[in-house]
C-alpha cells in the first residue's frame, strides 16, 4: 500500500501549496514515480495505477483505452472507486469524500456505467469543473445495471415525435 499512501500525501501537499486547489485535486503522476513504487503493489493495485488521472486539456478521444473487463476487475479486486459516464472512466476514490451528494451514491456504481443517473443530478458545468479532472481513460461495453425510465412532460414522452406537427 506504499504507493497509495505516497499518492495521497502528494495530493495533500499539492493542495496545501495551491490556494485555489481543492483536496481532491489529483496530481498528474510521473511515470518514474509509478515504476519505483510499483513493485510493492499487488497485481490488481498495479493495474489501477497504470491509469493515473490525466491532464484536463487532453481530449476524451485521446484518453488511454481501458477494456471493460479491466474496469470490472479493478472494481472488484481493489479499493479504487471507478465509475463510467458516457464511456469515460472516472476515478472517484478520493473525490467521494468531497462529493456534495455523499459517497454512497457513487460507491453504488463502482465498476458500472451510471450515465443517465449522473445526468439527472448534474449539469455540463458540474462535469467540466469537478468531473473532468477525475478522468483516467475511455472504455466501451461497461453496463448500466438499471434501465433508464421513460421521462414525460405532462402526458407526453420526452423526445417523442409529435405526429400532428408533421
Ligand atoms: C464524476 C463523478 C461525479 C462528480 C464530479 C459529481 C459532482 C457533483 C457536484 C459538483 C454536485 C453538487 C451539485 C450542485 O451544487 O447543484 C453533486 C451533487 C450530487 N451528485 Fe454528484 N458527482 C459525481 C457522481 C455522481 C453519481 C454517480 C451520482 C449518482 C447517480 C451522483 C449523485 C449526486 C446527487 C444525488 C447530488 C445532490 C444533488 C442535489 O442536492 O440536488 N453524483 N455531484
Amino acid at each position: 500500500m506504499g504507493w497509495l499512501r505516497l499518492n495521497r500525501e502528494h495530493a495533500i501537499s499539492l493542495s496545501a501549496s495551491q490556494d485555489n486547489s481543492t483536496s481532491y485535486d489529483k496530481p498528474a503522476l510521473h511515470k518514474d514515480a509509478i515504476s519505483s513504487h510499483i513493485e510493492h503493489l499487488h497485481a490488481d493495485e498495479t493495474e489501477t495505477r497504470l491509469y493515473p488521472a490525466v491532464a484536463d486539456t487532453l481530449p476524451d478521444d485521446q484518453l488511454p483505452f481501458i477494456p471493460a473487463h479491466t474496469v470490472l476487475n479493478v472494481s472488484s479486486g481493489s479499493s479504487r472507486i471507478w465509475i463510467v459516464i458516457d464511456n469515460i472512466v472516472y476515478d472517484c476514490t478520493d473525490f467521494i469524500f468531497d462529493h456534495p451528494g455523499g459517497s454512497t451514491v457513487i460507491k453504488s456504481f463502482v465498476g458500472k456505467d451510471c450515465s443517465w443517473q449522473f445526468w439527472r443530478f448534474h449539469t455540463r458545468e458540474h462535469m467540466k469543473e469537478f468531473g473532468r479532472k477525475l478522468r483516467i481513460g475511455r472504455t466501451e461495453g461497461v453496463k448500466n445495471p438499471f434501465k433508464e425510465p421513460a421521462r414525460y412532460v405532462g402526458l407526453r414522452r420526452l423526445g417523442e415525435v409529435d405526429k400532428e406537427w408533421d
